[in-house]
Parts: structure tokens; C-alpha cells; sequence
């Protein structure tokens, strides 16, 4: 049964996918209600008013995605989330054209000073000389940022006559050809805009882009648009050049502090302000509604999910070929991690056949993740693999190989300590299943699942006879058994499997053997 947060207001008809869940309890309240019991939440939707920060994950230890029903993930900590294994999706399009259009509808309003003139003529006032407005046709439009809205917004606004300038570094001159708009260094842009809009998202570098000095280097009389972020533009600055009327005026939906209380820019007439309606329109909400409740299900219905910021992503096709080898991935590097008594400082996989075409970087993630299940305490998955083997200074190294033993495909992973190493193989069988067919230098064949235990000895008779005995004094079921050897005489292992876990005193036993040279307890669980 899983629990899923609705924290911000989604439209309750996206989320349908969610609601029609059998095994899921939905709660639709804010993450600060004293009554949300924050611990037993699996996953958690939100908009921009929930701030998803370190504070409030460490409340929530069971959760294991995070989706934004929208585009701006900045109010939401993606680093502590991924350091978590926590999965973050957004839903990166579905309210692009009502944001492209709002931005639009501001732009027009500022031009034409519609909400200032609306307000007098309510007021009962006839001002009609003090609104002289200026023409949006044959006007230069300066875009910083030109992703989807800022693509969008360039479309409507060359379909009004104006001239299209672009900043952004990820722009391609071929798609800027094709689009009909001039990409250009940043100063340009601000040299020769009449509009200049910003349609970045709020990061460490577009934090404060338009300060000071960005707007010394503007036409005087130019116009400053965000419905981005709060705080790509820089407020006080702002309000400085309006004030000295350098900037003819600004249009702003998203600001620095949301709700933005005092704030100095309400003081100009020339300044219209909405609070944060880009995404505000039915079919937009219903649109990122869906999406994320769609992408949530099929998280938690064990699939691959499209629109992660902190997980590549990885299509149903795709996931369906390597889904046999995630699971064995993970199971060799959790029987990896029960053989190797030491701290490791390199993990390498190789693989060859059918395999290597796959996305092998997924299952070295899960091999990963398989690794570190019960070595720390926090859980490891695809999402953190990386970060965690990077955070304890393990070496990670992916190899394909063309020789693959004969089998049709096969994994061979190694992981190095400061003193020993091991290597086990496994290879997938059609029909079949998962099957290790080799263990620290000798082939083997056994079903990585169950209680299992590996025993290296020494190649004598009555070795294997004494370990039965033992079993069987203690009324202990061998389910499955398997030998390898090298040579005759030398050292050779045995792997069996048994239905229930073996008690510690069968086990102690065991260890005190004649000719055992090492005895591991291994479960392989999932
Ligand atoms: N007001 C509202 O309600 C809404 C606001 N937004 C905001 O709009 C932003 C843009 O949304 P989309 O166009 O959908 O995102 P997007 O990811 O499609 O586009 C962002 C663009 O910014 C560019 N960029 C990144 N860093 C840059 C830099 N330092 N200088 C110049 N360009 C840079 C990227 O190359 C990309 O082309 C979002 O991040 C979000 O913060 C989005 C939706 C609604
Ligand atoms: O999608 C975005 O980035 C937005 O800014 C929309 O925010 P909202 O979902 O309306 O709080």
C-alpha cells in the first residue's frame, strides 16, 4: 500500500491516474499540517509553494519520489533528494504555451499600460492622454534563455512584427536559423532590446544575471519582462533603474519572495505585476497534473519513468530488455558485498553478448546499489549509485568485452579492497533465469536468489559428506547444491541453497570443519 501527498493545489482531474489506484492512499494537504504523518509518505506532488528542502526529506525517511507538477524544480533540494535515492520528476512541457502566452499578455499590457488604464476607468476616471503607449511591431526583443517558453513566446512575438535577439549558450546556430531569431552574445542583447524577458530557469549562474551592471549596459527607455523566476533579475536593481527612468518599465509575475509582501518595485506606476499566473490556466493544470500522475504510477508500479531530473531517462522498451538484468545485477553486487569482508576502493563490471548493447550504465547503478543494500543506512538505488561509490572514494569502471565464455550474454563484475578481491559472472537464460556461473576463479551454476551458502575447501574426500551430516543432525533441507573445483585435489567451492536462513549454531559448526578454507552466509533477497 503505498501513501501519496498531494502537498499544492493539482487539479484534481490530472491526477486520476493516482485516485484510480487500488493500492494507494491519497492525502491532499499541505506538508506542514500538524495531521500529515510525513514518515509513511511514498511519494510527494507539489507546485512551486512547497519549499521540498533537507529539513523537511529527513521527515519524510519512506519517500521515494518527488514530482513537481510543473517546470521549476528550484524549490525543491534535487541534490539532498538524489544523496537520498529519492527519485525527482517535473513535468517539463505541459504548461509551456500558457506560460509562452501569459508572457506574452504581459509584454502587451506594459506596452499598452492596460492594467493602470483599467483601473482609472473603473475608478471613474477618463485619463486618455496619460497612457500613450508604444507598438510592439518593429520592436527588438531580447530573450535571455530560449527553451521551450522562450521558444513559444519568440513565435507569437515574430507573427507581431518584432525582431527576435537570443542569449543562450545551449542554442545552436542551426536551430536559431530555423526558428528565425538572432542568437548573439548576452551583451548584445542588452544593447539592442527594446523588450528584454528571461526564461532561464533560477540557478546558481542566472541567480542576479540582470544586476547593476547588465542594466547599465541597456538602451534607456527599454522594458524588462520576467515570468521565469524571482530573482534572475535583480529586484533592487531594478527598481534603481526605474527609478532614475532608465527602464521604462517591467512587467513581473515571479519575484524574489513569493508571496513578495513590501516589496520596492509596487512604489512605480510603470511597474504591472501578476502573482506567478504563468502555469495558471486550466488546460495547463490539467496537462503537468497528468503527466505527473501518470509518471508517479508507473514509478510505483516498478517502471521506468521519462522526466527525471536525477535518473537518466529510460523507455519501457528498453527497460523491459535490461528489467532480467537489473535484478541479477543487484543480486551479484549484494553476493559480492557478503563475500568481500573489506572496504572496497574499485567496483569494475564488464560485459559482453546480447547485454553490452543495452543500457549498461543503469546496471552498474544497480549493481551499485545491490553493493551498498545493508553495507550504510541509506538506501542506494539507480539515483544515488553514483554519488554514494564517488562519497566513499570507490572507483567505478565499465568495460565491454567481446569475449562472453560462451554464454549469450554475461556480466562479470570485480570489486578490489585494500587486501582481496572478487570477481563473480552471470549470465541470463531465456526461460531459465538468472545463473552465476562463476565465483572468485571457479565455475559454478547456481539461481543467485534464497539462503545460500558459499563454502571454499579444499578438494579431499569426505569434505562434503561432513558438511551434509551437520545439515542433516540439524534437520537443515539442502534445497539445491552445486561443486566446482580447478584441479582435482586443489581448492574447489560448493554453493547450496536452503529454504529457510541457517541458525548461527549450524553455522558455527560448520566453520570449525576440517579443510574449509572460508564459509559465507549469503541471502539474496527480492
Ligand atoms: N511563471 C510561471 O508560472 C512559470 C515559470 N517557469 C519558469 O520558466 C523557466 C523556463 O522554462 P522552460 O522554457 O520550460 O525551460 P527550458 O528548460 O525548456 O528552457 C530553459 C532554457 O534556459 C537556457 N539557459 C540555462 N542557463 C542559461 C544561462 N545561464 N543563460 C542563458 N540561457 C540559459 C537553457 O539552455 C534552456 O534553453 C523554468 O525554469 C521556470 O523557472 C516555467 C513555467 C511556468
Ligand atoms: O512550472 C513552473 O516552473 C512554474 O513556475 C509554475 O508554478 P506553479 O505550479 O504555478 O506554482
Amino acid at each position: 500500500m503505498f501513501t501519496i501527498l498531494i502537498a499544492d493545489a493539482i487539479s484534481e482531474e490530472g491526477l486520476q491516474p493516482l485516485l484510480e489506484m487500488d493500492n494507494a492512499t491519497i492525502i491532499q494537504k499541505k506538508a506542514s499540517d500538524p495531521e500529515v504523518s510525513l514518515e509513511v509518505i511514498d511519494a510527494l506532488l507539489v507546485r512551486s509553494a512547497t519549499k521540498v528542502n533537507d529539513e523537511l526529506l529527513n521527515k519524510m525517511p519512506n519517500l521515494k519520489i518527488i514530482a513537481r507538477a510543473g517546470v521549476g524544480v528550484d524549490n525543491i533540494e534535487v541534490d539532498a533528494a538524489t544523496r537520498k535515492g529519492i527519485v525527482v520528476i517535473n513535468a517539463p512541457d505541459g504548461n509551456t504555451i500558457s506560460t509562452a502566452e501569459h508572457t506574452f499578455a504581459m509584454m502587451a499590457s506594459l506596452m499598452r499600460n492596460i492594467p493602470q488604464a483599467h483601473q482609472t476607468v473603473k475608478n471613474l476616471e477618463w485619463k486618455r492622454n496619460n497612457y500613450l503607449g508604444t507598438e510592439l511591431f518593429g520592436k527588438t526583443l531580447g530573450i535571455i534563455g530560449m527553451g521551450r517558453i522562450g521558444t513559444e513566446l519568440a513565435k507569437r512575438s515574430k507573427a507581431f512584427g518584432m525582431m527576435i535577439k537570443v542569449f543562450d549558450p545551449f542554442l545552436t546556430k542551426d536551430r536559431a536559423a530555423k526558428l528565425g531569431v538572432e542568437s548573439c552574445p548576452i551583451d548584445s542583447v542588452l544593447q539592442d532590446s527594446d523588450i528584454i524577458t528571461v526564461h532561464t530557469p533560477l540557478t546558481a549562474e542566472t541567480k542576479g544575471m540582470i544586476n547593476e551592471q547588465a542594466l547599465s549596459k541597456t538602451k534607456k527607455g527599454v522594458f524588462f519582462l520576467n515570468c521565469a523566476r524571482g530573482g534572475i533579475i535583480d529586484e533592487q536593481a531594478l527598481a534603481k533603474y526605474i527609478g532614475i527612468g532608465h527602464v521604462a518599465g517591467a512587467a513581473l509575475d515571479v519575484f524574489e519572495t513569493e508571496p513578495p509582501g513590501e516589496n520596492p518595485l509596487f512604489k512605480f506606476d510603470n511597474v504591472i505585476a501578476t502573482p506567478h499566473l504563468g502555469a495558471s490556466t486550466k488546460e495547463a493544470q490539467l496537462n503537468v497534473a497528468t503527466q505527473v500522475a501518470r509518471e508517479v504510477r508507473l514509478f510505483l508500479e516498478n517502471n521506468p519513468v521519462s522526466n527525471s531530473i536525477n535518473l537518466p531517462a529510460i523507455s519501457k522498451d528498453i527497460f523491459e530488455k535490461i528489467r532480467p538484468f537489473h535484478q541479477m545485477s543487484k543480486q551479484m553486487g549484494y553476493i559480492i558485498s557478503q563475500c568481500i569482508k573489506e572496504g572496497i576502493r574499485e567496483l569494475s563490471i564488464t560485459y559482453s553478448g546480447t547485454v553490452a548493447e543495452l543500457e549498461t550504465s543503469y546496471l552498474t547503478k544497480a549493481t551499485l546499489a545491490g553493493f551498498f543494500k545493508n553495507r550504510i543506512a541509506v538506501n542506494v538505488n539507480e539515483v544515488n549509485a553514483l554519488l554514494t561509490a564517488k562519497e566513499r572514494g570507490i572507483t567505478v569502471g565499465e568495460k565491454i568485452s567481446a569475449d562472453s565464455y560462451g554464454y549469450a550474454n554475461c556480466i562479470t563484475v570485480t570489486a578490489k579492497g585494500e587486501e582481496t578481491s572478487f570477481t563473480i559472472r552471470g549470465t541470463y537464460i531465456e526461460h531459465y533465469g538468472p545463473r552465476i556461473v562463476y565465483l572468485n576463479g571457479f565455475n559454478i551454476d547456481f539461481l543467485p536468489e534464497g539462503n545460500l551458502l558459499y563454502i571454499q575447501h579444499m578438494d579431499r574426500p569426505g569434505v562434503i559428506g561432513r558438511v551434509g551430516r551437520i545439515l542433516g543432525d540439524y534437520s537443515i533441507n539442502i534445497a539445491t547444491m552445486q561443486v566446482g573445483r580447478k584441479e582435482a585435489g586443489g581448492e574447489a567451492i560448493m554453493v547450496l541453497s536452503f529454504d529457510k536462513p541457517l541458525e548461527d549454531d549450524t553455522f558455527a559448526l560448520l566453520t570449525k570443519l576440517d579443510d574449509i578454507v572460508s564459509i559465507n552466509r549469503i541471502t539474496v533477497s527480492e
